[in-house]
């Protein structure tokens, strides 16, 4: 996509889904940015577009699951870059949805305590977010 100085930071939207003291993180697929790195599922708020709304179509998209923005709790963020832009990435909790997630975009599912999170290979701006994550996981 082009953009312009003009334009402010890409806003990014993204879920921690924890179920039993554990959060789900997807697999970035071959092919795209940051392949292979584990992240929270979600995506880039489109024109138009409330983050909530945004969110709520990303994990039907890339989960399969239902929700409704009312489920959504707004919960940390962290700034940083996706290329050459800078980038906000909003995260926030969900505890309950309708439907089992698959990974319907995404390499692989891992439902995580805070320890496997710690383990495994995430974007750099996701490092706080885990952090703030602590007091809700295992
Ligand atoms: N969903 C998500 N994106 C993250 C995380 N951490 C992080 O740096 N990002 C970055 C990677 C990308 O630069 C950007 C998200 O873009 P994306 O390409 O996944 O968004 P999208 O689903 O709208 O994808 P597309 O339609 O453009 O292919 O945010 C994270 O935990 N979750």
């Amino acid at each position: 996509m082009v953009h312009g100085a003009q334009d402010g930071p890409l806003i990014v939207v993204a879920a921690a889904l924890i179920r039993d003291d554990r959060v789900l993180v997807q697999e970035r697929p071959a092919g795209k940015a940051l392949a292979g790195l584990w992240e929270f599922p979600g995506g880039k708020v489109e024109a138009g577009e409330t983050c909530e709304a945004a969110l709520v179509r990303e994990l039907s998209e890339e989960l399969g699951i239902a929700l409704g923005s009312e489920a959504l709790a707004p919960h940390s963020f962290v700034t940083g870059t996706a290329g050459d832009r800078p980038l906000l990435l909003l995260l926030y909790v969900a505890t309950e949805w309708a439907g089992e997630a698959h990974a319907l975009e995404a390499s692989a599912l891992c439902w995580a305590n805070y320890a496997d999170l710690c383990a495994l290979p995430m974007p750099p701006a996701d490092v706080p977010l885990v952090a703030a994550l602590r007091p809700l996981l295992a």
